[in-house]
């Protein structure tokens, strides 16, 4: 994709299974607004393949519209309605080509009961987060994109989120959503997709980027009452070894793998110091 001169998506090659949560993530300007975008149908590409539940997006007509679901990163509109005439009036649009939430259940579901008679406008920053994704799944789209979409939740709104993504993938909803939250792209994304300087750098679940970048895994364990920490690049290894010079003494055994905070940093500086070396 290319904005002027500038080509800043230049190896963007990915497939969505269906049912499946992906995280997009990558620094800022990576270019995942723009590749969300163009799968929108909302940014025409200058180059390149794309299709989106077997459509290209840029030729997408209504009927294919109606499947997806969108969340932008801030909505301010429509402050005059009521959460419940507002989202009752979006669901009579999807009518025409499938069955919508039922509107009381949708408002529970998101977690807006209390407030389904105030207006748009009168909402708190989460409140109006809760809107927007409501928004977004009003139609039950077989593929949902979510920009940022639990900035400003407070965390049991984001559990509840959280469930909510799980309960649309159980569904068979497709889900592609970009976060800076690494804890929330790994609690949510069955695969990871890194984004750096327009190019995927890393596409696999959080286990496996962590074992390609063989971060340390944390090991803990308990013997004679005494609590053990210790790091290994190696943790299999060493837990046999473990087992097999103290058996059953080992108690309270945890493995953790590194985070995928880890991960990601770990990726991000190794395409860096790629780009450097062969900038010299
Ligand atoms: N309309 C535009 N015209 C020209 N350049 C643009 C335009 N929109 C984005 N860009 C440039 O394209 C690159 C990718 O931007 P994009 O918004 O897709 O990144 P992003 O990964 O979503 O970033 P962030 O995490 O900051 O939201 C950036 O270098 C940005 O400056």
């Amino acid at each position: 994709m290319r904005y002027g001169t500038n080509d800043v998506l230049k190896g963007v090659d990915f497939t969505a299974r269906r049912g499946e949560v992906l995280a997009l993530l990558g620094p800022n300007g990576a270019g995942k607004t723009t590749t969300i975008e163009i799968l929108e149908g909302f940014r025409m590409r200058s180059a390149g393949e794309v299709s989106v539940l077997g459509s290209d997006p840029a030729l997408g007509d209504e009927a294919w519209r109606a499947r997806l679901g969108v969340v932008l990163q801030s909505w301010r509109d429509h402050a005059k309605w009521e959460v419940r005439e507002l989202l009752a009036h979006f669901s009579s649009y999807y009518r025409e080509y499938r069955e919508p939430w039922d509107t009381d259940e949708l408002i529970a579901a998101v977690g807006l009961a209390e407030h389904s008679h105030k207006r748009a406008g009168r909402l708190s920053g989460g409140q109006r987060r809760r809107l927007d994704v409501a928004i977004g799944i009003v139609g039950r789209p077989d593929l949902l994109f979510l920009d940022e979409p639990t900035a400003g939740f407070d965390p049991e709104a984001r559990r509840e989120f959280h469930d909510l993504v799980h309960r649309l993938s159980d569904e068979n909803t497709t889900v592609l959503l970009t976060t800076h939250d690494l804890d929330e792209a790994e609690k949510l994304a069955d695969r990871i997709l890194i984004l750096a300087g327009g190019s995927i750098i890393a596409d696999g679940s959080a286990d496996d980027l962590s074992r390609e970048m063989s971060t340390e895994a944390e090991v803990k364990w308990t013997r004679g009452g005494r609590r053990f920490v210790h790091t290994t690049m190696q943790s299999t290894r060493f837990v046999h070894d473990l087992f097999l010079e103290y058996g059953d003494e080992i108690a309270d055994l945890e493995v953790r793998l590194g985070s995928l905070e880890d991960t990601y940093m770990a990726l991000v500086r190794r395409f860096e110091q790629r780009g450097l070396q062969e900038a010299r």
